[in-house]
């Protein structure tokens, strides 16, 4: 097992790795910024290293600097968190080089599933349902018109080295299709190096539905359970929630198994997240998240598996542990995430300092926060405050409890988007499950 972990990364997420370790025994490096010198997360961990100026490009996402550190410091593996380094494979592979784990799947799986092109052909191979589209990336405009004509419009072309929904663009006649194509592969290789795009039949506001696996270095695979995520604003998410409330025992294991194929097909190893967009009953693969995600506490609540340490043990080369017959789940459990965002102001970012703090508490509720009184949200990174968490024995319980620890969330200084969830956990869409990705646009969401 490892003696030390570097955290390469900050707020909330390097606290909850370094609680990981603490309870494993494990010593714990933080790095930070200068934005980050006075920050929480850095008193969580047994030593701190300063890797450089504010801006993410200097510190967080500095590979070399953040090597160094972890070998100065004799630290034996880098968890790379999610965001900044967590899905960067040349950074997997200058650890591997150093001889220092990576605690996330390996450079090269890395590498194929950071191409979407590449995972749908993968995932066609494993017989699990993609969208209708092209095989390859999109050589030229013409024999492009001719698959989408095909396949009917609406149609999305997407760049296979895109993520959260960046290089997506949906194109609604053969008109429009030629200079949409220019400017996503312009776009793509600008934002991604890689013009690469293919196409895809739009599927209109589907829910999206994701499943949390785990693998170790032996082959074995586990799902644990699914999530959906469809309340979510200019691919931003904003609430989470396991299991989702139109999934059945049967889709869940439909899904699963889908999801433990395509990690076995190449050799998966850790935390991962296989993400569907389901539509009419019907359930489609759009890519796999090589990393541990934001939303993964719900999972943990309705699980009981603690995916940190399972993430740590499965890469110092220890078995799951489990099997699929130990997974269950038990009772719901959403997630709200609270960010320093201004709901009436077009949920435009309000950083700025905390004057007072208190996060809620009591029965089924788990706050993950990495600020306190005192402290200045800073505009170099996300506008997190938090992820409020909810657990109940069913979703009603869920929503009551969230409403409340919603009610009692003090935070004076900045402006937050409580107020949105407030108004979405008494709207009556929501109650009832009726969600998409369409969901705030469809409801009128007014912050309360
Ligand atoms: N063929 C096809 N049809 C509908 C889709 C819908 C989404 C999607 C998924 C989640 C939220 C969205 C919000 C607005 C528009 C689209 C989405 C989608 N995403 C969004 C980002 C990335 N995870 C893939 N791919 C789609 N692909
Ligand atoms: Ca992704």
């Amino acid at each position: 097992m490892f003696q030390k972990i570097l955290v390469a990364n900050r707020g909330e997420i390097a606290i909850r790795v370094m609680r990981a370790c603490r309870e494993m025994d494990i010593k714990t490096v933080a790095v930070y910024s200068d934005a980050d010198n006075k920050a929480l997360f850095a008193m969580y961990a047994d030593e701190a290293a300063y890797v450089g100026p504010a801006p993410a490009s200097q510190s967080y996402l500095n590979m070399e600097k953040i090597i160094e550190v972890a070998k100065q410091t004799g630290c034996d593996a880098v968890h790379p968190g999610y965001g900044f380094l967590s899905e960067n494979s040349k950074f997997a592979r200058r650890c591997a080089e150093e001889g220092i784990t990576f605690i996330g799947p390996s450079a090269d799986v890395i590498d194929k599933l950071g191409s979407k092109i590449e995972s749908r052909k993968i995932a066609k191979a494993a017989n699990i349902p993609t969208v209708p589209g092209t095989e390859d990336a999109v050589k030229d405009a013409d024999e492009a018109i001719l698959v989408a004509k095909d396949i009917g419009y609406p149609v999305l072309i997407k760049a296979s080295a895109g993520g959260g929904g960046i290089g997506m663009r949906v194109v609604n006649s053969e008109e429009e299709f030629k200079d949409a194509l220019e400017t996503t592969m312009r776009l793509a290789g600008s934002a991604f190096g890689d013009p690469s795009v293919f196409i895809e039949k739009y599927i209109l506001n589907p829910r999206h539905i994701e499943i949390q696996i785990m693998a170790d270095k032996f082959g074995n695979v586990i799902y644990l359970g699914d999530r959906e995520c469809s309340i979510q604003r200019r691919h931003q998410k904003l609430i989470e929630e396991a299991p989702s409330p139109i999934m059945t025992p049967e889709l869940r294991k439909e899904m699963g198994e889908a999801a433990i194929r395509a990690a076995k097909a190449v050799g998966y190893s850790n935390a991962g997240t296989v993400e569907f967009i389901f539509s009419n009953g019907k359930f489609y693969f759009l890519e796999v998240n090589t990393r541990l995600q934001v939303e993964h506490g719900i999972t943990e609540l309705i699980t009981g598996v603690d995916l940190v340490k399972a993430q740590i043990r499965v890469a110092a080369g220890f078995e799951l542990g489990m099997t699929q017959e130990d997974v269950s789940i038990r009772g719901h459990a959403i997630e709200c995430r609270i960010n320093a965002e201004d709901p009436l102001n077009d949920f435009a970012p309000s950083p700025g300092k905390i004057r007072r703090y208190r996060s809620s508490g009591g029965p089924g509720i788990r706050v993950d926060s990495g600020v306190h009184t005192g402290y200045t949200i800073s505009p170099y990174y996300d506008s997190m405050i938090s992820k409020l968490c909810a657990y109940g024995e069913d979703r009603d319980e869920a929503i009551a409890r969230m409403k409340r620890a919603l009610y009692e969330y003090v935070v004076i200084g900045v402006t937050t988007n409580i107020p949105f969830h407030k108004a979405v956990m008494e709207n009556e869409e929501f109650k009832k499950g009726n969600l998409s990705t369409r969901f705030i646009d469809d409801n009128n969401i007014v912050p309360a």
